[in-house]
């Protein structure tokens, strides 16, 4: 977290109008929309609508955090992270303060948006998260710091992306930043090396903290990985994903691609079983229905014999009383 005292430092009215000293770009501030370890963020309107402008005293964080949103902006097709729109420094107080300016993502983090919605979204933002992982990936960057605090989904159309790449690392090197929960090194599973696996040990962790959104601390005793198998088996949402969270937690796939595939597959598999299991119930009732058309239908067919009886006996009786008078006139 960031010091609170830098916090208050950077803490700036509401209206404040900013100038950045090199392009002469001017932003108001709205509102503020959150604060890390590594400087605070604001919602400013500038000449062209809403943006999201972050500050902060360490001017090698921001350089670090622009150079990898330029490196996003060459990912092609890839919204994952937001896009650049201005670097600069503010002239405040005798000092220069860096900043910079990107777009505003307007949405709910992760795991409200799936609290409200419901957890039948979580493979679908799974598998957008994914395709946008295998982009990252091919241009040689791993994002570390995957978490759903840093992922935010879109209203129309609904798109996960996110808005904190200060985790962002070289493939190869040490990941910079990271929060236990989804770091595989914490869990045992792996090492801190920038790596595919490394982000998609964090996806399947994810998917588990959509399922319990208070998380869990490792047990001290036994092996992690049962425990998160254990987890994973005690939620239905996330049983139907089963095999590909735990491969994932084993660092068993060599792309996000083939993860995706392989998610896409069991997320369709799991909707046939469901409308053959939906088939099965309906089954019985139209046996019922069967069953109550047989009975009708006999019904039927006795109401037409009983009718063949009556007349039959109509024309018994009437033979009779016509033989009757017949014997009585002849006697
Ligand atoms: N582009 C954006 N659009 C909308 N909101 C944003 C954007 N960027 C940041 N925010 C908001 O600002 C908050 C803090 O931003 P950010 O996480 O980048 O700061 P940080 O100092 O890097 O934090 P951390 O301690 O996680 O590294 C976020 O949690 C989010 O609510």
């Amino acid at each position: 977290m960031m010091m609170n005292s830098l916090k208050n430092q950077y803490k700036l009215p509401i209206g404040t109008v900013l100038r950045g000293k090199w392009h002469q770009h001017q932003y108001k501030i709205i509102k503020e929309l959150g604060f890390g370890a590594n400087g605070i963020v604001y919602l400013v309107q500038s000449s062209n609508g809403y943006a999201a402008l972050k500050m902060s005293p360490n001017s090698l964080s921001i350089i670090t955090e622009v150079n990898v949103l330029k490196a996003f902006s060459k990912v092609q097709g890839s919204a994952l992270g937001p896009s650049l729109l201005d670097v600069d420094d503010w002239q405040w107080k005798g000092e220069l303060v860096p900043f910079y300016v990107m777009e505003y993502i307007h949405g709910r983090d992760l795991l409200s948006f799936v609290r409200v919605k419901g957890c039948s979204w979580i493979g679908v933002l799974l598998s957008q998260l994914l395709s946008d992982l295998q982009s990252l990936h091919e241009e040689g960057w791993v994002f570390g710091d995957l978490k759903p605090e840093n992922l935010i989904v879109t209203e129309n159309p609904n798109r996960i992306r996110c808005i904190d790449v200060g985790g962002t690392t070289i493939k190869g090197r040490a990941i910079k930043e990271f929060t236990e929960f989804f770091d595989r090194g914490y869990w045992g599973l792996g090492s801190r090396k920038a790596e595919p696996t490394y982000d998609l040990f964090a996806v399947s962790m994810i998917a588990i903290n959509l399922a319990y959104p208070k998380r869990f601390d490792k047990h001290h005793q036994g092996d992690s990985l049962s425990q998160l198998v254990q987890s994973i088996r005690q939620k239905q949402e996330l049983t139907k994903i089963e095999p590909v969270l735990i491969k994932a937690l084993q660092g068993q796939y060599k792309s996000a691609s083939e993860m995706r595939r392989e998610l896409l597959h069991c997320l369709s598999y799991s909707r046939i079983s469901k409308r053959k299991k939906e088939k099965q119930k309906k089954q019985p009732m139209n046996q019922k229905i069967n069953k109550n058309n047989t009975t009708s239908k006999q019904l039927r067919k006795r109401k037409k014999k009983g009718k063949k009886l009556e007349t039959l006996i109509i024309i018994l009786t009437v033979a009779l009383l016509y033989t009757l008078y017949i014997l009585g006139q002849l006697i």
